[in-house]
């Protein structure tokens, strides 16, 4: 295959070299999918409205996150069993995010520890991703061991109350190769996990569906670092959520991974920046494929974008390298976005009906 020039490059190249349980696993969604395709879709019913004439001689694409700097608003969003896309999994794509500058989220079921990758990649900013579980106390001792490692907030998955529906899970149960093991909950959990079937852990590994918005403030009370909450696809939730001490609120629908028919998560965003009022900083993620997406997304109010199956497709291709290009590439197509459309720094991104939805041409339309 030639070199990748595109996530979409990417993406080929891990569905022809990747196992296909590892394929079938990155790549699926619940149900059918909708979702999953939708939040490609929604993307493109969004216009850029360009900008002439400005001076874009040069570019600035820094932003801060929660007060630190990072080197674009691009993050890697948590993703679980990342050594079934390549054997240096988390390791390999924490260095690469550290070596950009960017933001990286490891995800509780992460086949590294906490300690592992904080080994592998000692600098860049680090966030660890927790849900709620049958067993809190598990979230508990990860909280722990996070904060002393100098992770930086805690992300709190709030759209995983169950198993989710999953077909593709159906016909062939998710497992471990030999090698592989989740060695985040190993850390404070040894000899938990079904490797022959990793939906399928032992009751405390379980997601509870016993919620209230009360858990917001139990994991609050663990630790001193922010917590954001991840999974946030309303005005109504994104107020409860500040009502309850978010630090920062990430709209995403899991990559369509957990309800089926629920917004694209770009169509959610702007009634979430509206409630939220600019009163703590939101993220997104799920279907961002190209610097124009994470333009779109900035433009109607994110302060940041994650991306999470694009990770997986780099690491499939070349480890830490591969995660390095990939994130090279959205950001590079994001200055090449900004260029054109006539900003020269992530603040100028945003507003100014800068991306409408295409609806909005029909007014001009003669009749
Ligand atoms: C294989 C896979 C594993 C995931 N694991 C987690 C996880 O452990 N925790 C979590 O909060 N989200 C998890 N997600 C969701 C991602 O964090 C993110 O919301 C989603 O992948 C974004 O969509 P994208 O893949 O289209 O970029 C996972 C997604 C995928 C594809
Ligand atoms: C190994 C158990 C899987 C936990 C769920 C990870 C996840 O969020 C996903 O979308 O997959």
């Amino acid at each position: 295959m030639a070199t990748p020039v595109c996530l979409d490059d990417f993406e080929k190249y891990a569905e022809a070299h990747l196992s296909r349980m590892a394929w079938d696993y990155f790549s699926s969604g619940s149900l059918e999918m909708t979702t999953v395709a939708e939040n490609r879709k929604a993307f493109h019913r969004l216009r850029i409205r360009p900008t002439a004439l400005c001076d874009v001689s040069t570019r600035d694409v820094t932003t801060t996150l929660l007060g630190e700097r990072v080197a674009c608003p691009i993050g890697v969003s948590p993703t679980s069993l990342q050594c079934l896309a390549h054997a240096d999994g988390e390791e390999a794509s924490a260095r690469a995010a550290a070596a950009l500058d960017v933001c990286y989220v490891q995800s509780t079921f992460s086949t590294r520890s906490v300690a592992d990758v904080v080994a592998a990649a000692p600098t860049g900013l680090k966030w660890l991703q927790v849900f709620p579980l049958t067993d809190f106390g598990i979230t508990e001792r990860l909280i722990a061991l996070a904060e002393a490692a100098g992770y930086r907030a805690i992300v709190f998955t709030v759209d995983h109350p169950a198993k989710p529906s999953n077909w593709t899970f159906s016909r062939r149960p998710v497992g471990l190769p030999p090698g592989v093991s989740i060695r985040n909950i190993e850390a404070v959990l040894p000899g938990e996990i079904d490797e022959s079937n990793v939906y399928a852990p032992k009751p405390g590994l379980k997601p509870t569906g016993k919620l209230s918005w009360h858990v917001v403030e139990r994991v609050r009370q663990l630790t001193k670092l922010p917590v954001i909450l991840k999974g946030i696809l309303t005005a109504e939730d994104a107020r409860l959520a500040i009502n309850h001490g978010a630090a920062a609120i990430w709209v995403s629908n899991h990559g369509g991974r957990t309800l089926d028919g629920q917004p694209a998560a770009i169509e959610a965003l702007p009634e979430v920046v509206a409630a939220v009022g600019g009163r703590v900083e939101v993220y997104m993620d799920s279907g961002v494929r190209t610097g124009a997406d994470v333009f779109k997304a900035l433009a109607l109010g994110a302060r940041a974008v994650f991306v999470g199956r694009p990770v997986l497709w780099g690491l499939a291709y070349d480890g830490a390298d591969g995660v390095k290009k990939v994130l090279e590439i959205l950001r590079e197509e994001l200055d090449s976005t900004m260029a054109f459309g006539g900003c020269s720094s992530i603040g100028e991104i945003v507003g100014k009906l800068r991306v409408v939805h295409k609806s909005y041409y029909k007014q001009f339309v003669p009749k």
